[in-house]
């Protein structure tokens, strides 16, 4: 059983993959904080700006890979060229994604990305994979596509994880109020340590789901 909170056709709006067509499929439930607003102050991720709680009305719950696999298949548009993607996210996806969902997603012809904070293994086959390390919270994928650091976050320096095997290295400004002071922040280690590259979350700038 998958239960999913929300499925959607958008741009993928962060990282290298930012600008290009994509289903987003994005499970519930989080292994970092509960979602509920009277846990954030002492869940171990305190800055997420996302509702992943329940099955909302684009969401549902999936008996079979198969079942999940048709919906979200269904949510790219009919007759569009292109490779089909599919982006995984959450809530923290790796709870819940596994061998027959990918395997059915490439059945359907999708290029698999997934969003994830690192703490759980990622299984094979995924395409493009996005690490977002957590400061307090013990990173066990080191290796990816892409490591999207939250910035800032004063225990986990992007030093820290510079070394780690990924092929590109992203600092994404803290969302919140301090969403100014941190995006200049990230400019300036950007532009001290030209390893690391800025994402912006283009959606939020541009009214996109
Ligand atoms: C909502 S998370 C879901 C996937 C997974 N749980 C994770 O944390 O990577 C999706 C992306 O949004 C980022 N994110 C969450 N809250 C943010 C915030 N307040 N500002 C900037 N990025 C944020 C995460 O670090 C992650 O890269
Ligand atoms: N457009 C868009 N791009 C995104 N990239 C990562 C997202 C996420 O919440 O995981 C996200 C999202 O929620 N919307
Ligand atoms: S790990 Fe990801 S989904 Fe979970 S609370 Fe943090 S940002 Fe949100
Ligand atoms: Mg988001």
């Amino acid at each position: 059983m998958y239960t999913v909170k929300e499925i959607f056709y958008t741009l993928q709006g962060e990282g290298r993959q930012a600008g290009r067509a994509a289903v987003f499929c994005r499970f519930a439930g989080c292994n970092l904080w509960s979602g509920k607003e009277r846990h954030r102050a002492k869940a171990i991720c305190q800055f997420c700006d996302t509702d992943f709680v329940g099955t909302g009305p684009d969401g549902g719950k999936f008996k079979t890979a198969e079942q999940l696999a048709e919906r979200i298949a269904g949510a790219w548009p009919a007759g569009a060229g292109g490779t089909p993607f599919v982006v995984c996210t959450g809530g923290e996806p790796l709870l819940q994604l596994d061998a027959p969902l990918i395997d059915a997603l490439h059945a359907r012809g999708f290029e698999i990305a997934v969003e994830t904070n690192g703490t759980v293994a990622a299984p094979p086959g995924i395409d493009w994979l996005c690490v977002s390390p957590k400061a307090g919270a013990p990173l066990l994928q080191t290796s990816g596509h892409e490591l999207k650091l939250v910035y800032p976050q004063p225990t986990l320096m992007p030093e820290s994880v510079a070394g780690l095997a990924f092929q590109n290295f992203y600092l994404q400004p803290m969302d919140g109020p301090d969403v100014a002071a941190n995006t200049r922040a990230a400019i300036a280690y950007c532009m001290a340590q030209p390893q690391w590259r800025l994402s912006v979350q283009t959606h939020k700038v541009l009214n996109i789901r």
